[in-house]
């Protein structure tokens, strides 16, 4: 870590049904962007999975999805999956979501210089944060990681509110990873509100572009094809064992 540099965790909401390769992969190269081309050091990334009250077609519970979350980034040595998300009584808009992971970490940082005192507490109330080696004392951003069709929804009349909007890109900060049939660039331009806060925004361009999305997978399980390789071993396990997205009857190929 460069000294002067301001320590980030990059949150990701989303249905994670299931958590794909490509989900893991953003967090990556979102990582090895901000280190390379800003002032960002990436201490932790968090995978938030959607209550299962979000209500989309065909959502499997949040019980599963966060098992497969789990068993997803055991892969990595810095992702971490947040349940908080599915374990509130409703839907939490996103930028309640950000808030209430800053200020996890805020009373975290704050709370004890003595490090042995520190981890103890973070292992008992917020397991994901004492897996961080560098949580000193230093101020911690959470920000937004998202792909570019998260971006674009932004524009879509009721789906979120400018005051959010507003916080999310002004107040925490977004990065966005590129994604075939969207075009961040224009998006902003068309865009007062996110033109205006340019700056909180960082976009990571996906030059091996991989169409990879869950409901494709979804798909494929349904039809008993093969998705080696498109989600982690153990992810294609737990759902063959659990037999999830109408899978029965069907030989999954591996
Ligand atoms: N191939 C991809 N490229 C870039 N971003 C992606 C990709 N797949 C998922 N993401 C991002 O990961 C986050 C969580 O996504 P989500 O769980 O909704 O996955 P999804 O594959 O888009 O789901 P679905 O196909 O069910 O709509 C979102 O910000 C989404 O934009
Ligand atoms: N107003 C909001 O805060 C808002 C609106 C739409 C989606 N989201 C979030 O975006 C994520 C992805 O949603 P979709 O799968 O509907 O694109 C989910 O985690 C959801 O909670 C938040």
């Amino acid at each position: 870590m460069m000294t002067g540099s301001q320590k980030v965790v990059l949150l990701a909401c989303g249905s994670y049904n299931p958590p794909t390769n490509m989900h893991l992969r953003i967090f990556e190269l979102a990582r090895d962007h901000l280190h390379r081309c800003t002032n960002y050091y990436v201490i932790a990334g968090l995978i938030s999975p959607v209550h299962d009250k979000y209500g989309k077609e065909g959502l499997a519970n949040s019980n599963d999805r966060c098992q497969m979350g789990r068993l997803a980034v055991k892969s990595s040595s810095w992702i971490h999956l947040s349940d908080w998300e599915t374990r509130q009584e409703e839907w939490t808009p996103t930028r309640e979501v950000l808030q209430h992971h800053q200020d996890q970490i805020d009373s975290a940082v704050n709370f004890n210089t003595d490090p042995t005192v520190k981890r103890q507490r973070l292992e008992a109330t917020v397991p994901w944060l004492s897996h961080i080696p560098q949580l000193g004392t230093d101020t911690i951003t959470v920000k937004l990681l998202c792909g570019a069709d998260l971006l674009e929804s932004f524009g879509r009349p009721g789906v979120w509110k400018d005051e959010d909007i507003e916080t999310i890109v002004g107040k925490f900060g977004i990065v966005v990873v590129t994604r075939e049939g969207s075009n961040p660039y224009k998006f902003i331009y068309e865009s007062d509100t996110l033109s205006r806060l340019q700056r909180n925004i960082q976009i990571v361009t996906e030059w091996i572009s991989n169409e990879v999305s869950s409901s494709k997978v979804r798909r494929a399980l349904k039809r008993g094809e093969s998705v080696k390789y498109l989600l982690q071993d153990a992810v294609i396990d737990y759902i063959r064992t659990h037999v999830l997205y109408d899978t029965h009857n069907k030989s999954l190929r591996s």
